[in-house]
């Protein structure tokens, strides 16, 4: 309980905490002072009862008729409260859900925890983390208002009732217990009080499974988006292997899962509706025969007894608060889990029991780029090939050649400054870095985005946007730039977005550019050409490239043999004149 409490309380802190929570605050309030006006209303319909049924009692026709015109006031008042409430905690809802998903989107992208953070590559489970971040944050605002506004309103709701209880209820209740004779004075209190610790009692643990299988729940609904999603995102592999059989018993498989837990969910769900929903008819109910004794000893009068029954139906109500809200409690809590889990990962995401991190990482202000001493692992702990040392001066080129899986792309991915497993030394100057890999992602925003990116295309000229386009090849592209969404990739080819992803190394023009299979799709010409490019744009970069192809057309390179050791290329035949190459010129224009 504690903890669950502590998490709530810390994600409560993200999505209020920043400039402008005087805003949140003075939203809260007012919507707490609608809730209150409305236990005020409900007090006057308590003190409404008796006199309207001792009218009736009396059959003094004229006092019932200004009771009708009474409650016709109550009644509007409250829906005026109500909605005005309503109103203002769904406003104070988008606000918080904002706040709290921007934290969490930050943390997210924070630390390259998206990155890290995916199936095997850590040790932290974190499934489905866009449902969490779209889905969870808006249910925990959601539940939290929903939860605290409720819970606050009731305890000052249960102050007023309790007040009216004890004074109506003054009658004591005689009764002798083997042989002993008992006076309980206010039992009505002490008999609402009773009532409901037990049943809050007998409510937690029938409920208790509860909060794991919504959570399971939540998850296995996720699995089933995402298997969707992968079925979109693979349509052509799918479609060309005539593979809908196989997806078709993934989905199911997947499905299964959703519905074996949704059995399970329903049926603790039936197994405390069965207490609950009893106990939710019987509470405005008992209260009139717990009073029955007084009202035939004549202690109260039929008025006086209706208002009992009411004031201590509110007073079970509140008190019932947490019976009532099990349910939702448990998803609150199961949400608050789920968030806070995400929020803790993305805080050391690349910590693995099995793997040292230990790479030493010094940035110098400029210089060459430096690899000493590295060895690295996978996360779980198994060493790749040795990693000859390295000294790559401004304008030089290396190329990373090995047997596939050796180990080439993590290489890379430790230059960058990702993979953290291993040990040894990268010293990088402080630089603009570049890393393009073998198959560039599809950008839902469009063409230019793509082509301009990390960068904004609103920063960047409209006119070098097409040219850069043109010089890799794409010229029949050019007019879908104009299109703002994915259509602008319509049949795309693999070679092609190599090419898109090659106009952005002109665009963002990077001291270190890293190409990780990046031409590969590319026939030689193309690859040559377009390495020739790269090279007479960016003179002085340092290009790591790794290929199963030697990059001839980047000019002289080292060779840096994975497993084996660093070489200089014999230059005369290696390097292609930038001036003299053919196929430039075909780009260019
Ligand atoms: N997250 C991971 N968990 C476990 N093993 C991993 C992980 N990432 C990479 N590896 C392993 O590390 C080794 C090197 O992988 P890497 O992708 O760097 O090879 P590569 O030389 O680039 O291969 P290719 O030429 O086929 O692209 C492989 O054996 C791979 O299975």
């Amino acid at each position: 309980m504690g903890v669950v409490l502590r998490r709530i309380f810390i994600l409560t802190r993200y999505a209020v905490s920043g400039p402008g929570s005087w805003f949140a605050y003075l939203l809260y309030s007012a919507a707490l002072g609608f809730q209150f006006a409305g236990v005020w209303i409900s007090v006057q319909q308590i003190a409404w009862s008796k006199a309207f049924y001792d009218a009736l009692e009396n059959r003094d026709a004229g006092a019932a008729l200004t009771e009708i015109g009474h409650f016709g006031l109550l009644v509007g008042a409250s829906a005026t409260f109500y909605l005005a409430g309503n109103w203002l905690k769904k406003r104070l809802m988008l606000f918080l859900r904002q706040r709290l998903t921007e934290r969490v989107q930050d943390m997210w992208l924070s630390n390259k925890a998206y990155w890290h953070l995916r199936p095997g590559y850590s040790a932290l489970p974190v499934d489905n983390p866009d449902q969490r971040i779209a889905e969870d944050c808006r249910q925990l605002v959601d539940r939290l208002l929903k939860e605290t506004l409720d819970l606050i309103s009731r305890i000052v709701g249960l102050t007023s009732y309790l007040a009216v209880l004890w004074s109506l209820s003054s009658f004591p209740l005689a009764l002798s217990l083997f042989g002993v004779d008992i006076l309980i004075s206010h039992y009505m209190v002490w008999a609402a009080f009773l009532y409901v610790a037990l049943s809050s009692l007998i409510t937690h643990l029938l409920g208790r499974p509860i909060k794991g299988l919504v959570f399971s729940q939540e998850r296995q609904e996720a699995n089933f988006r995402h298997a969707l999603i992968q079925l979109r995102d693979g349509a052509d592999e799918i479609a060309q292997a005539s593979g809908e059989e196989a997806e078709r018993r993934r989905l199911n498989r997947r499905f299964d899962a959703i519905r074996k837990n949704w059995f399970q969910l329903i049926n603790a769900e039936l197994l405390l509706g069965l207490f609950v929903r009893p106990y939710f008819q019987t509470v405005l109910r008992i209260p009139t025969f717990l009073a029955l004794p007084a009202y035939f000893a004549g202690s109260v009068t039929l008025g006086g007894l209706m208002q009992l029954a009411s004031a201590f139906s509110q007073v079970t109500t509140s008190l019932s608060w947490f019976i009532f809200s099990y349910r939702d409690l448990a998803e609150f809590a199961a949400v608050a889990e789920r968030l806070d889990l995400l929020i803790k990962a993305t805080q050391a995401p690349w910590s693995s029991p099995d793997a040292v991190c230990d790479i030493e990482r010094p940035r110098l202000p400029n210089g060459p780029l430096q690899l000493y001493g590295l060895a690295l692992t996978t996360p779980q702990g198994k060493a790749l090939a040795p990693v000859p040392d390295l000294k790559l001066n401004p304008g030089e080129t290396v190329w990373v050649k090995g047997a596939s899986g050796v180990g080439k792309s993590t290489l890379l991915s430790a230059i960058s400054g990702l993979w953290p497993y291993g040990a040894g030394t990268v010293s990088l100057p402080e630089v603009k870095l570049l890393a393009l890999p073998q198959v560039p992602r599809v950008f839902p925003e469009g063409l230019a985005h793509a082509a301009t990116y990390p960068q904004d295309p609103g920063a960047v000229g409209k006119a070098d946007i097409e040219n850069a386009l043109q010089k890799v090849g794409l010229s029949h592209r050019v007019a879908a730039l104009n299109q703002s969404d994915e259509e602008g990739y319509a049949g795309l080819s693999v070679g092609e977005r190599q090419r898109l992803a090659l106009a952005r190394v002109l665009l963002n023009r990077p001291d270190i550019l890293i190409l990780d299979e990046a031409t590969s799709a590319l026939d030689a010409r193309s690859e040559a050409e377009l390495l020739t490019l790269l090279r007479c744009e960016l003179p002085d970069a340092m290009i790591i490239c790794a290929a199963h192809r030697p990059p001839e057309a980047l000019g002289s390179f080292k060779v840096l043999e994975l497993g084996g050791s660093l070489a200089e290329t014999p230059s005369s035949e290696t390097i292609m004149s930038f001036e003299s190459s053919p196929t430039f010129a075909t780009f260019g224009n």
